[in-house]
């Protein structure tokens, strides 16, 4: 396993865990409301500590600190709170009874006291459903937990079996590494556009001190300063990461030509594949040498020309995908798969952001309250929080809690939903109307069902499906704990649409993906998806995307748009299945999402070139946005077209006089290309002979993988 792979983000504390708790945790109100809050740096949550298990988890055995947890939450204050932060949570039991349990206020003895609160703090008309909702809560939670954009298609998460004896070698590593990577770590940890991608014009808002300490009143204006504040803080980490690699190779060019860059009287010495081999079965390389190696290798690929020492550039890109791989514990395949995706110092970015947790954000049920009313009720209950950012008037960040966020009474109460910012992006972009008809094609657990249902004030109907039966009762649960009287819970495989239904007025696919954005939270995906996997579900992606245009409705007065989302960043899962709807579906075209931030779409990507238009998709990224990697395309579905009109003189087929559309299915031969590619590619590796290349295989022959 990787040197540098640490603990999966877990869930929310488990209720289980604030049992037994009792009033005189509670933080005093009064106290907690007057919270100043932390300067960025400060507030940012710290990495997820292994210690934190070792304070709570009573009786479970004693386990390493992984070097990286380690190092980050040195000079921090353990802020990180999603109810998986113990150490935090230990932290504030001790500040106030000294105990070591962490164990949450809010379990009182009496369930009947925690029913009355949430109704005496609560007056909204919903109280049958909130009550119902705490009753039936406790399974609910854990479910929720697991992530708001889970996929039941990837495996268990491992638990990562790492050897303290690495910690001081990464502290090193991570040292060396300082002068490329930008400062990730040190950066507030508000979700925000770079500077590059932000629309704010308000960029100077001056510092957060000027608001004095967070009140409802200057809640708004603290965001949008820091918002600036984060913006140009990004846009200078991209500019000082674009010329790092350049000028510290020229710098070590004058300095140091024979390679030996530490002046430890050791020259850097670059493999041959014989020689990496041979360290492979060895046993892998030392970590001393991997961290040196990647540090020269960024350095080289940044100024090639200058540094090659005569070799290649695919040897120096092979050996740092190979080190990247073991350093934090890929399989080959992935770490190759997402390193192409950026210039060679972001990749190490993205690999480093993908071992920090992303901030824990909430989304307000409006349906249930008003955000600034919720804000209020958590700052009394001793959460310190903010809005997220100005581009959601809905959504909460969370720095701080001295109460598990998944269990409050608000949250019991159905105030709001523990949801990644990310996850907010596709339902901003489908933006769906009052009375209308929706469908969201894949969407247990349901946060963006109940998000779509609180936009359309409780209007018109969401037919929520998922293929996934199990994961419809937590669909379910969240349906009716957030009071969403416009959803209709169905479980169908999505490829059935529009047979089932259609003529909806948007449709969402957030689709069924490998995961590969959100990699803080599941450390399994960096092992457990194959080339295989990536196959499977771009096939199943390009299914369900044209059944989920066809069951939009072109003649809708108020909409005829359908957004395609994925937690995944690779170009496969996303600007390639996009790119297919396009060829295969011409009564769409795409339009821009309304996203204020996010990179463009790729519209051309190691040979492959895609539609122009594929640019108006966005692309967001943890290092870049601090937010869970995440993909969104909206289209706009016209009326099909007839296909072209016979000239004058051109004889008249009246059976080609067809809709389009109808004449355009599914296309399974495509993918039998691909899926034999991949067959003779894996051959290929295991050094078996290749059969020469079918070329035109019958329409009999064809496999449809997925299904
Ligand atoms: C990324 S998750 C959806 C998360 C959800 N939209 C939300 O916001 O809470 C993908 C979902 O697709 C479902 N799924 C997988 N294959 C499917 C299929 N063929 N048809 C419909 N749903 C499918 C999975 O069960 C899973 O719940």
């Amino acid at each position: 396993m990787g040197r540098r792979a640490k603990n999966k983000q877990g869930p929310p504390a488990p209720l289980a865990e604030v049992a037994g708790d009792n009033e005189a945790r509670r933080p005093s109100a009064k106290k907690l409301g007057k919270r100043k809050a932390e300067p960025e740096q400060e507030s940012r949550p710290g990495k997820k500590l292994r210690e934190g298990k070792e304070t709570t988890a009573k009786g479970s055995p004693k386990k390493s600190v992984s070097f990286a947890s380690q190092k980050k939450s040195e000079g921090k204050k353990g802020k990180t709170v999603n109810g998986k932060s113990e150490s935090k949570k230990s932290k504030v039991v001790e500040e106030s009874d000294g105990e070591g349990s962490c164990a949450g206020w809010e379990d009182v003895d009496e369930e009947d006291d925690v029913k009355a609160e949430a109704k005496a703090l609560f007056n909204d008309s919903d109280d049958d459903d909130a009550g119902s909702a705490y009753e039936g809560e406790w399974e609910e939670l854990e479910m929720e937990g697991e992530a708001e954009d889970d996929d039941p298609l990837r495996g268990p998460v491992e638990e990562l079996d790492l050897g303290s004896d690495d910690d001081d070698d990464a502290e090193a590593f991570v040292g060396k590494l300082k002068s490329r990577r930008s400062k990730q770590q040190d950066r507030p940890d508000k979700i925000i556009p770079t500077g590059s991608d932000a629309s704010s014009d308000d960029s100077d808002e001056g510092s957060e001190d000027e608001h004095g300490p967070i009140t409802m009143a200057n809640m708004e204006a603290r965001s949008r300063a820091l918002d600036a504040r984060a913006a140009r803080e990004a846009e200078l980490d991209m500019e000082e990461m674009q010329q790092a690699a350049q000028v510290d190779g020229e710098d070590d060019l004058d300095v140091d030509m024979d390679g030996d860059e530490e002046g430890d009287g050791e020259e850097f010495h670059l493999p041959t594949a014989e020689e990496r081999e041979e360290e492979k079965k060895a046993g892998g390389p030392d970590v001393h040498l991997v961290q040196r190696r990647m540090r020269e290798c960024v350095r080289v690929l940044g100024n090639f020309k200058k540094l090659n020492r005569g070799r290649a550039r695919t040897e120096y890109v092979d050996q740092l995908i190979s080190d990247i791989a073991s350093y934090y514990g890929y399989n080959d395949f992935l770490a190759e798969k997402l390193y192409h995706l950026f210039p060679v110092a972001e990749a190490i970015e993205f690999f480093e952001a993908n071992e920090v947790p992303r901030p824990v954000t909430i989304r307000t049920n409006t349906l249930r309250t008003r955000r600034r009313d919720l804000a209020q009720a958590l700052i009394n209950r001793g959460v310190n929080l903010e809005p997220i950012g100005k581009w959601t008037n809905v959504g909460l960040q969370v720095f701080e809690s001295s109460v598990p966020i998944g269990a409050t009474p608000e949250y019991l109460a159905g105030h709001y939903m523990l949801q990644a910012a990310s996850s907010f992006l596709p339902v901003i972009a489908l933006s769906p109307q009052p009375n209308e008809r929706v469908l969201d094609m894949a969407s247990a657990p349901g946060g963006k069902t109940t998000h779509m249902a609180a936009l359309m004030q409780n209007t018109g109907v969401v037919f929520a499906n998922d293929a996934n039966k199990a994961r419809t009762k937590s669909l379910t649960a969240n349906v009716h704990r957030l009071g969403c009287k416009n959803v209709v819970v169905c479980s169908y495989d999505g490829r059935e649409f529009p047979k089932v239904i259609g003529g909806f007025d948007r449709v969402l696919l957030d689709a069924p993906c490998s995961g590969t954005g959100i990699i803080s939270k599941d450390t399994s995906v960096k092992v457990n998806k194959t080339e295989r996997d990536f196959m499977l579900l771009s096939h199943l992606q390009k299914q369900l995307i044209l059944c989920a245009i066809d069951s939009v409705s072109p003649t809708s007065k108020t909409g005829g748009y359908f957004v395609y989302s994925t937690c995944s960043v690779t170009v496969d899962e996303n600007e390639a299945v996009v790119d297919y709807a396009l060829r295969k579906r011409p009564n769409v075209k795409l339009v821009e999402t309304g996203l204020e931030f996010g990179r463009p779409g790729f519209t051309s990507y190691r040979g492959k070139t895609f539609h122009q238009s594929v640019s108006m998709t966005r692309r967001f990224y943890p290092h870049v946005h601090n937010m869970d990697g995440f993909y969104v395309a909206k289209f706009k579905v016209e009326k099909p077209t007839k296909t072209r009109k016979a000239g004058k003189d051109e004889k008249v087929d009246p059976a080609a006089e067809v809709v389009e559309q109808e004449t355009i299915g599914f296309d399974s031969e495509e993918d039998k290309m691909y899926i034999e590619e991949s067959k003779r590619k894996a051959m290929r590796a295991k050094g078996l002979r290749v059969p020469p290349r079918n070329r035109a295989p019958p329409a009999s022959a064809a496999v449809t993988a997925a299904a």
